[in-house]
């Protein structure tokens, strides 16, 4: 559907959390790939002012006639730049008792100080901690002690869970993810916070065959259990790990999944996703 509407003329087609707009937070997360957690979504398009309504309704009926078009709705809107507008939203959030995302653009709060603090630009990768999946995953990091430990962060995105584990003392961090914007968001990330010697980046064919005592996945059930020879492979023994991306009604499949390599397993939920944890059996 973007497709179609970018070759109606659409200036930029956006993917809305329909669940944020409920809430009139409005807060477009980009979702890089094909991993939009989300429920409902709203396709928000942007065309130029005068664009005959009717006419664009008729041209997207005749793309796509299996969605029903009449619940569409047009508004004018001031002039601003649609790629980074969300950012405007997003705003520094605490996460565990010290961890704060501060996004790039603006100051650290007063009551950050003292605190452990990311500077975030997620650019168009996932991840700015707006969502819930990376929310658990960063109270899960805040409640660890990383100090000298190497981390796994599979499925980096914005690299936000990779560097806040090395902002919380671990000594290494790699980033994995097979879209190549994540890898560059990541890396640009890194850099900004000052680490970026600490955080290395790779596709998944590239990824170093080793283990891990920290292992983070933040991706879709379905893609965690696709993996869980891997993600077992890389945690090394009595290491921990945490997996979301999980809607509440996956979490059994996961840990069926998961129970034969690892032990404790544990379900934290937060909105409709939940983050399963534990520890590697020996
Ligand atoms: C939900 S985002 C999580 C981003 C970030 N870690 C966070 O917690 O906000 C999932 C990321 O996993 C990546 N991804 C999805 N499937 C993957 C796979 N099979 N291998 C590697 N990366 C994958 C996507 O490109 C996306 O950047």
């Amino acid at each position: 559907m973007e497709t179609a509407l970018t070759e109606l003329g659409a200036l930029s087609v956006s993917l809305l959390d329909a669940a944020d707009a409920e809430n009139e937070r409005a807060i477009l997360e980009p979702g890089v790939g094909e991993t939009p957690l989300w429920n409902d979504i709203i396709l928000l398009a942007l065309f130029e002012h005068g664009t005959h309504e009717g006419l664009l309704l008729h041209a997207l009926d005749a793309y796509d006639g299996g969605i029903d078009w009449s619940t569409a709705s047009f508004r004018t809107v001031e002039d601003q730049d649609w790629e980074r507008a969300w950012l405007d939203q997003f705003r520094p959030m605490r996460f565990g008792a010290r961890t704060w995302i501060v996004p790039w653009h603006s100051e650290a709060p007063a009551e950050a100080e003292g605190g452990v603090i990311i500077r975030l630009d997620p650019g168009l990768a996932f991840g700015s901690g707006t969502h819930a999946t990376t929310a658990l995953c960063l109270d899960w990091l805040d409640g660890l002690d990383l100090r000298g430990k190497d981390v796994l962060d599979f499925g980096c995105g914005s690299g936000i869970l990779a560097l806040a584990a090395l902002k919380l003392g671990a000594a290494s961090a790699v980033g994995v993810d097979n879209d190549p914007q994540a890898l560059t968001a990541s890396h640009d990330n890194a850099e900004r916070n000052g680490i970026g010697d600490r955080l290395q980046v790779y596709l998944p064919a590239d990824e170093p065959v080793r283990r891990y005592p920290v292992v983070v996945a933040n991706i879709l059930a379905t893609a965690l259990v696709a993996l869980v020879d891997t993600l077992a492979a890389r945690t090394e023994a009595a290491g921990v790990i945490a997996l979301s991306g999980i809607l509440q009604s996956q979490a059994d499949d996961v840990l069926a999944a998961y129970e034969p390599y690892f032990e404790g397993l544990t379900v934290t939920a937060r909105e409709d996703w939940v983050r399963i944890d534990g520890r590697r059996r020996a």
